[in-house]
Formats: structure tokens, sequence, C-alpha cells
């Protein structure tokens, strides 16, 4: 049996172009339980003592949760869309996220602002589609730079908007625990498309995004 969690997305990713993982199984727990438990070995713990016994499931389930994305369809979410007759920006800011850093399998964490100019016919998105988005990509082992440009590709893709843009920032806790251990060190990225290009509606997305 597969082990497969996730709360209420459930269709498999497999669309190359936005970055569908193109794996066709699912998140195997009793493999991450071994797994982790040769890691306790391995840093000296004993994996059989009373606060450990349980840790390998707990890891699997929790890592289930957190690598869900791998398995999640962007297009079926942004698949629901409204005939509005909004033409103008439509922006989804300061959206939180968790991701997984894939160098050391340590969290990045932060925010993305998401948003697009609607295509002629003004069909838009709902709005959390645009949150559920950041989540299908950030729940994968993850570079912040391919987070950034999956989302907007995925934007693109499926809503064919005349713009979109996308920016995140985000902490990397393997800058900050570890390694060069500079906490509070902030990463934004970027990726602009179409009509966002065009400096004056760039100007107007990012002073929206920024004026705090
Ligand atoms: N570009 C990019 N780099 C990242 C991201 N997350 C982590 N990194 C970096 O990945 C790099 C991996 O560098 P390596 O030299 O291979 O690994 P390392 O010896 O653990 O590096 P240090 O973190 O400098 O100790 C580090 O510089 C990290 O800061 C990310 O999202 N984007
Ligand atoms: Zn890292």
């Amino acid at each position: 049996m597969t082990h497969f969690d996730d709360d209420d997305l459930t269709a498999t990713a497999d669309h190359s172009a936005v970055g569908g993982s193109g794996h066709h199984h699912k998140v195997d727990r009793p493999r991450i339980e071994a797994a982790v438990r040769e890691i306790l070995l391995a840093i000296g713990e004993d994996p059989d003592r009373g606060g450990l016994q349980d840790t390998p499931k707990r890891v699997a389930k929790a890592y289930a949760e957190v690598f869900a994305g791998l398995h999640q369809d962007p297009g079926s979410v942004l698949g629901t869309t409204f005939d509005l007759d909004h033409e103008e920006l439509v922006l989804v800011k300061d959206i939180p996220f968790y991701s997984t850093c894939e160098h050391h399998l340590v969290p990045f964490h932060g925010v993305a602002h998401v948003g697009y100019i609607p295509s002629h016919d003004g069909r838009v998105t709902g709005l959390s589609k645009l949150a559920r988005l950041v989540d299908i990509y950030a729940r994968r082992p993850q570079v912040q730079e391919r987070l950034t440009t999956q989302i907007v590709e995925a934007l693109v893709t499926f809503l064919k908007p005349r713009g979109a843009i996308v920016v995140v920032e985000c902490e990397h806790m393997c800058m900050s625990m570890r390694g060069i251990r500079k906490p509070g060190a902030k990463t934004v990225t970027s990726a602009v498309r179409g009509q966002l290009h065009d400096p004056a509606t760039r100007a107007e997305a990012m002073s929206l995004i920024l004026g705090r």
C-alpha cells in the first residue's frame, strides 16, 4: 500500500512545462522510516530509546506532508476561473509558505507575492488558488529561484494572462542555523512575464508589493 497524505489536492502532477515531477510514485513512508532510523544510528543516537521510538514514523508522516506538492497538479488548481471582466492587475501579496532547501533538506520560509493581468476576455482565477499554487511548488525539494519561476510559468500556462509577476522573499535555515550562520539574511527573487515587463506597470506592481 502506498501512503499518501494530503488535505484536499490529490491529482498526480505530470505537467512537464511547469515542472511536474514526472514521478509516478507517491511518498513511500516505510522507506523514509528505514532511512531515518539509519540517520539516527549514523549520528550516534539510539533509535530504540523511548523518546526516539516513534520518530521514524513521525518524520515519514511529516515528509509526506512537506513533499506532497510533488504529486499535485497546478493545472487542476488554476482550472477554476470566473468571467469577472477585470482586465487590470490582480495581486495577492504576503502569502506565507514553508519550503525545503534541496541542498540541505532544511526549511526555507517566507512570503510570496503573486500577481497577474488577466487575459483580454477578463477571466480570473479564485484568489485562494494563487496561494494553493505557491504551496504546490513549495512542498517539494526546492531552490528559491526555481520556486519563483515555476509559479510564474504556471500562471502563464494556465491563465494565459497578459502579464504575470512573482516576488519571493525568504530566510534559508541552511544559512541561519548552520554553515555561514547569518540569521535574518533575506533572499529576494522575482520573475516577470508579458506586460509586467513594461516599466510603469512593473513599478505599479512593485509599489503595491513593497507598500506594507
Ligand atoms: N541559489 C540558491 N542557493 C541556495 C538555495 N538554498 C540554499 N542555497 C545554497 O546552496 C549552496 C550549496 O553550497 P555547497 O558549497 O554545495 O554546500 P555547503 O558546503 O553546505 O555550503 P555552505 O552553505 O556555504 O556551507 C549554499 O551556498 C547555499 O546557501 C536556493 O534556494 N538558491
Ligand atoms: Zn540549504
